[in-house]
């Protein structure tokens, strides 16, 4: 039986800013575990592991495996992985639900794509755009924008923790409340997000307070649990938070953190069994130029690099 780990490296459409860091390549890891797959990408900005990190603790675990142990891995994006590569999948899962869109770029810029788009024909059910990274004026210019045109279409707002608790609770005043779904993390402080869903009536999401491992407690406003399973890491983590959302009438959304075709398959696959009835936050493979399989799901290993192969034992 074999062991393998690739490496691979895929150009973005153009360069994105994840947290300040400009990135103009995605680049992971894939592991392959008696023919299983699974993929580790930790996410500059926003993993608190490196990719060189990542890899080797990965090697450290294959090399483990090849002796007959078991391994838990420390590394989040290598728990994923792991977890994905090892795990007795559903046999039966339906197709997860499309994704929903992700808006990312200049205000100005998305108007104007917004004119040339279909959607005023065929509106989304939901859309999603980045906040608190433009001035206030352009980002409320174009949600008015967006509220106007796409009256069917409900706004899912991220700030990625940007605003202080007075910049969040400006922006929110000015908000068309009808329309807007939720907001992710406006504030870094879990304190600091609920006094402004307080203060304004917004629905809120926890996003990276999930990840960061934070304490939060329910509120009548709190709506929704962003889930991105390679920041959190091991499955089991995902699940109880998902336990947790259901007990708790919660929404979960589950969300990628721009992995390779191969990770949004796995995450699509987590979707449709964690979460049936929400659209996933998904719609990240088109930021990439090219993919790591085909379109039956076969890895190109010509679009990958190997870094080691060994047999196993076991
Ligand atoms: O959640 C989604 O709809 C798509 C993924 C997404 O928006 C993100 C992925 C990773 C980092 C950020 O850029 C962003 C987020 O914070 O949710
Ligand atoms: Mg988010």
């Amino acid at each position: 039986m074999q062991l393998a780990l690739y490496r691979y490296s895929l150009p973005f459409r153009q360069p994105l800013m994840f947290k300040g860091q400009r990135l103009t390549n995605r680049e992971g890891l894939l592991v392959s575990i008696h023919g299983q797959w699974g993929e580790i990408a930790p996410l500059p900005g926003f993993s608190t592991e490196t990719l060189e990190e990542a890899e080797a603790e990965s090697l450290a675990c294959l090399a483990a495996l090849s002796r007959g142990e078991t391994v838990s891995p420390i590394l989040p994006s290598v728990q994923f992985g792991f977890d994905c590569a090892q795990r007795s999948w559903p046999s039966n899962l339906p197709a997860s639900l499309p994704p929903y869109p992700l808006l990312q770029g200049a205000p100005a810029e998305l108007i104007e794509a917004l004119g040339e788009s279909d959607w005023q024909a065929s509106p989304p059910s939901r859309l999603k755009l980045k906040v608190a990274r433009y001035p206030m004026e352009q980002e409320l210019a174009l949600i008015e924008q967006l509220a106007t045109r796409l009256p069917a279409t409900k706004l899912i707002l991220d700030a990625n923790g940007g605003w202080t608790r007075e910049e969040a609770q400006r922006f929110c005043e000015r908000l068309p409340l009808a329309q807007i779904d939720y907001l992710e993390e406006p504030c870094t402080a879990f304190a600091d997000t609920i006094a402004v869903a307080e203060a304004t009536g917004v629905a809120i999401a926890l996003d990276e307070t999930l990840s960061r491992r934070e304490e939060w407690h329910c509120h009548p406003q709190l709506k929704a649990l962003v889930i991105k399973p390679t920041l959190i890491g091991s499955l089991s983590a995902c699940e109880a938070l998902v336990q947790r959302a259901r007990a708790s009438d919660l929404r979960v959304v589950i969300s990628s953190s721009f992995e390779s075709d191969l990770g949004l398959g796995l995450l699509g696959r987590l979707a449709s069994e964690w979460a049936p009835d929400d659209p996933p936050g998904l719609d990240t493979g088109h930021w990439l130029t090219e993919r790591v399989t085909t379109e039956t799901g076969e890895v190109m290993t010509e679009n990958v690099h190997c870094l080691s192969k060994m047999e196993s034992s076991a």
